[in-house]
């Protein structure tokens, strides 16, 4: 980081009033001072190599020169990568350099992210080893290929066709359709040359359902399309410009027995198919990688509240008294408003992803004693956080933006890309409310249980608690909020299966009255959702080992949250749990305080998310806060600054003012 003695007066001034060690605040958020210095060590080395580093902003760059830009920086990256694990004999600590280095996604997220992780995943011993020195050394590159042009959402939809033929033993791939080409996946547009693709199995005529498969679609030394590849990038995006996102379909391409991946279920050289314990095995990935965007939300939350709390800190505008110097938009509470549950968000997200990377963790483990009832309350949870998370996080990282004003929406603020990456989460790794759906069937099936009095999981035990406790009266207390949250869940989650009741007893089937119920059923997921946010990251925070100074300043920020989202959907409340109006006009007090006693704390409490300038990449959130010297030496980067008088000149403005005389 920056020394202080360069810093703008005001956040020097902040960081004095900082009542809590900002140092510890890190080392809580990332693990331990271990991890602290780990990460920032690894982030050194990564900063050190020249080649890295950017001559002008990627902006300038066209949409070409940014994806080769991109590949050149992600092969130097994969190298500090290499080095550091060959070193240190282990992988480089969890970090977010890849940010600093590609602004945006990089073309090998794909790879690392989904292709390695299929083939630990779903690959038996055998696969594994072929497979994963190969992969994980960068000797080949994948993508995970499973949505297509005419299907996302529902994956048993799919059209890419994988038929087995026993006197080969081959399987053959085709794309029959223009809708069953393969549409998305991350550096399929020209990065990889190899990919998991999911296709429906077909024996002897038979469709098996849908199944991964490896194949290798462009030659290893000249990069072309191998015979029977038609494969392609498919354009500009809102965002993800670098993550070379492409398009593929296949013509009778045939691929050896040994590449499908064949942990779960298997195909033997006759042409049998032996099916696998359970068919929902083959989704694991998905499961994973939503798991972890609970995580990227946490990041994409602190990283804009950085950029924007710093600024708000360095701006003053108007006058708050008209006896004082203008303010700092800070000091306004329309603005801590604004910002603060951007960054108590953060909080929550980073206490779910621990919580859920937990539950994650024993899954696996019990999965491979072929344990899986606990595997449909994984599926269920990791669908609606990941929902919630990445749509809340989208608009705090909007929020934030339009907090900045008129520089927020300038690219060098860093917020427009960030808003554009944050968003795509909503949509990739399972469309919100498609996953909300998934949660809902789970929530119904708690739902009848609990009314047989039978014991449910944990994460919707307070299912049956709301049932015995409904006429208890309200508690403003965090504890007794979390409650309302649960009951709210719980008085939704009534409410929707007693409206599938209602339409099934008027005739309609189950399916009609699913669909009717819909928008109840989503609403019912995402107040479950809340709900485990709610208790997750107060019971977080209430068993944490932090000091008292910085203890009280994390129960502000989980208590705002709380607060927060009590006033966002008091109607709810009113609704479905015991909160009179009293008890809201208390809570409303309780914000303003809780906004007035983080304040002091705030550029203190953005720090302690511990983003270097070279991640934040922002003209508005550097520590040092020399926001207009920034914006203006960025402005003078621009192409048409570096001539005086601009070709368009003579060629067009000039010729029309003449013309304009005559
Ligand atoms: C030490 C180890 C620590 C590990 C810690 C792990 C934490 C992770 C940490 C870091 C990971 C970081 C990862 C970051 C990497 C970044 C990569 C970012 C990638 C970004 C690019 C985007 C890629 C993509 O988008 S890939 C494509 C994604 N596509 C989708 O998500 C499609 C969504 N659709 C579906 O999933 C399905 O179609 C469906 C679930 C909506 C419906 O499926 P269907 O078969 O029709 O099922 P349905 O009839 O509705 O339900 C039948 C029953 O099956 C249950 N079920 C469904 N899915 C699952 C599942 N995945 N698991 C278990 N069970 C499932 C369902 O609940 C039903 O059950 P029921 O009992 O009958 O009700
Ligand atoms: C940036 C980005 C990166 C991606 N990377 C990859 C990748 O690497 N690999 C890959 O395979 N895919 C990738 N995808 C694709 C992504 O997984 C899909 O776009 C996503 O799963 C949504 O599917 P869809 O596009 O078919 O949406 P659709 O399902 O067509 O959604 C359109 C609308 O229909 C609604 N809808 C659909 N089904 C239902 C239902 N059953 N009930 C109620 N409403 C419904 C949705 O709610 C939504 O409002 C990526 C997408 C993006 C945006």
């Amino acid at each position: 980081m920056s020394t202080e003695t360069k810093c703008n007066p005001d956040l020097v001034r902040e960081r004095a009033k900082c009542t809590f060690d900002v140092n510890e605040l890190i080392n809580l958020f990332y693990g331990s001072e271990k991890a602290t210095k780990e990460r920032r060590h690894f982030e050194d080395a990564v900063l050190a190599v020249k080649e890295l580093k950017d001559a002008i902003p990627e902006e300038y760059l066209s949409h070409k020169e940014r994806y080769e830009n991109g590949v050149r920086k992600a092969t130097i990256l994969r190298d500090v990568y290499r080095d550091y694990k060959a070193k240190h004999n282990r992988d480089p600590p969890p970090n977010q350099i890849t940010k600093a280095v590609i602004k945006d996604i990089s073309p090998f997220l794909l790879h690392n992210g989904m292709f390695v992780p299929t083939i630990a995943g779903q690959g038996t011993p055998e696969q594994q080893a072929e497979w994963l020195p190969k992969a994980e050394s960068m000797q080949i590159i994948g993508t995970y290929a499973q949505t297509e042009l005419g299907h996302g959402s529902f994956i048993r939809g799919l059209e890419t066709i994988a038929t087995y033929d026993p006197k080969t033993e081959e399987f053959v791939l085709n794309n029959p359709t223009l809708t069953s080409f393969k549409w998305w996946p991350g550096g399929l547009g020209s990065t990889v040359n190899h990919c998991v693709v999911v296709a429906q199995l077909y024996i002897n005529g038979k469709s098996h359902g849908i199944h991964p498969f490896i194949a290798q679609i462009r030659d290893l030394d000249t990069h072309k399309p191998l015979p029977g590849v038609k494969v392609g990038e498919i354009g500009p995006k809102m965002g993800f410009q670098t993550a070379n996102n492409g398009f593929l379909g296949f013509d009778n391409f045939r691929i050896p027995r040994k590449n499908m991946l064949m942990k779960n279920a298997q195909v033997l050289k006759d042409g049998t198919f032996v099916k696998g314990i359970n068919e929902k095995l083959t989704y694991g990935t998905m499961v994973m990688v939503r798991v972890g965007i609970v995580g990227d939300c946490s990041f994409y939350a602190a990283l804009a509240a950085t950029i924007a709390v710093r600024y708000s800190a360095v701006r003053h505008q108007s006058h708050i008294k008209a006896s004082e110097p203008e303010a700092q938009i800070l000091d306004y509470l329309t603005q801590q408003h604004k910002l603060f549950i951007a960054v108590a968000s953060s909080h929550v997200y980073r206490n779910a992803y621990l919580w859920m990377e937990k539950m994650y963790t024993n899954v696996m483990k019990e999965l491979s004693q072929d344990k899986q009832d606990n595997l449909p309350e994984l599926h269920a949870t990791a669908c609606c956080l990941k929902a919630v998370c990445s749509r809340d996080a989208g608009s705090l990282v909007e929020e934030c933006r339009l907090a900045c004003g008129g520089h927020g929406y300038m690219a060098s603020s860093n917020l427009p890309l960030t808003y554009g990456v944050t968003i795509a989460a909503v949509t990739y790794e399972g469309e919100r409310t498609v996953l909300l759906l998934q949660t809902a069937r789970y929530l119904m099936k708690a739902w009848m249980a609990a009314l047989k009095g039978k014991v449910l999981s944990p994460s919707v035990s307070y299912l049956l608690n709301s049932l015995k406790e409904s006429k208890k009266p309200w508690q403003n207390t965090p504890e007794g909020i979390v409650k309302g949250f649960q009951h709210v869940s719980f008085g939704k989650v009534k409410a929707a299966y007693e409206t599938i009741q209602k339409y099934m007893k008027q005739g309609k089937d189950y399916e009609d009255a699913w669909n009717l119920a819909s928008v109840q059923l989503v609403k019912a997921s995402e107040a479950h959702s809340r709900a485990i946010l709610c208790e997750v990251s107060w019971e977080a925070v209430c068993s944490s080992s932090a000091s008292p100074n910085l203890s009280r300043v994390l129960q502000q920020l989980a208590q705002l949250y709380l607060t927060y989202w009590t006033l966002e959907t008091s109607g709810d409340l009113l609704l479905y749990s015991n909160i009179t109006k009293d008890d809201l006009i208390i809570l409303r007090d309780k914000y303003e305080e809780l906004l007035v006693a983080i304040r002091p704390n705030a550029v203190g409490l953005v720090d302690g998310f511990d983003l270097r300038d070279e991640i934040l990449n922002s003209t508005l959130g550097s520590y040092d806060g020399r926001v207009y010297e920034r914006l203006m030496e960025e402005a003078l980067k621009s192409p048409l600054n570096q001539e005086t008088v601009n070709s368009s000149f003579h060629k067009y403005l000039k010729p029309m003012m003449e013309k304009a005389k005559l």
